[in-house]
């Protein structure tokens, strides 16, 4: 078993104004927002959804918030647009970049993606940053190309202890929001993979400390034999995230793995 931390960390994406926010800290329970050795909750709630989340977690709250993007400027005429230092004004812990829906229908690409991961470390704030390929791509057995390329190309130029400061999250496209979920041992050999080309670029001892999620379709029904796997340091759930029996169900699970 590795001494790395589970992250189970929840993707809203445009679900969950305030209001349904506040409802989803109100019936999480007591006992689910407690620290757990060696396991990290998180949520990542809309940007007009921060302030709430925040305010609505129950005192000793040890579920962390984040958000699921930012700017790579300080501030000034970017239209729509939020910096890491509002961010950190709020209090986010994370930022989820370079989601494969970003990287789609945002036209972002690993020269931006990177930007933001250089931005969000100079703040102090944890980026979780998602690689993965479409469907096409595995079918053509072009995933482990993909996935090398984006995790280089969102990494280039940081250190190895920046490095040790990015989570990666492993999200097959194919397996988001399709209910089809990529098998532990799928999963297991691409983490394995990132691993080792993250061990060739910035060193194993760095490699081995970084935490890799897997995402797609991930639930209380397939989280377990997933989390078991020795390079799936976690989740990056949509879906089951915004139902709080789930997302409790799912931190329960990864404190039975440790
Ligand atoms: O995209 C995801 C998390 O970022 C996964 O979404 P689902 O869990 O809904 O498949």
């Amino acid at each position: 078993m590795s001494t790395r931390s589970i992250l189970i960390a929840g993707n809203w994406k445009m679900n969950m104004g305030p209001n349904d926010t506040a409802d989803f800290f109100e019936q999480l329970d007591a006992e689910s927002q407690k620290q757990i050795d060696g396991v990290i909750a998180a949520v990542c709630p809309p940007f007009v959804s921060l302030a709430t989340a925040f305010d609505s977690r129950k005192s000793a709250s040890a579920v962390k918030i984040g958000a699921q993007n930012v700017h790579f400027e300080d501030n000034g005429a970017f239209t729509g647009e939020i910096s890491t230092s509002m961010l950190t004004e709020v209090g986010c812990d994370y930022v989820i970049l370079g989601h494969s829906e970003r990287r789609e229908y945002f036209g972002e690409d690993d020269a931006i993606i990177n930007k933001k991961v250089k931005k969000a470390l100079l703040a102090g704030i944890t980026p979780i940053v998602c690689v993965g390929e479409v469907l096409d791509e595995r079918k053509q057995n072009r995933h482990f190309d993909v996935v090398k390329t984006q995790t280089a190309g969102s990494l280039e130029g940081l250190s190895a202890s920046e490095l040790e400061k990015v989570v990666i999250a492993y999200e097959p496209v194919w397996a988001i929001g399709t209910g089809e979920t990529a098998s532990p041992e799928q999963a297991q050999e691409m983490h394995a993979f990132i691993r080792d080309e993250l061990a060739k670029l910035f060193g194993k001892e760095a490699a081995d400390t970084v935490l890799i999620l897997y995402g797609g379709s991930m639930k209380p029904a397939n989280a377990g034999e997933l989390l078991q796997k020795p390079d799936v340091d976690g989740g990056l759930i949509g879906g089951a995230s915004l139902k709080p029996a789930d997302f409790a169900k799912l931190v329960a699970i990864a404190a039975e793995q440790k």
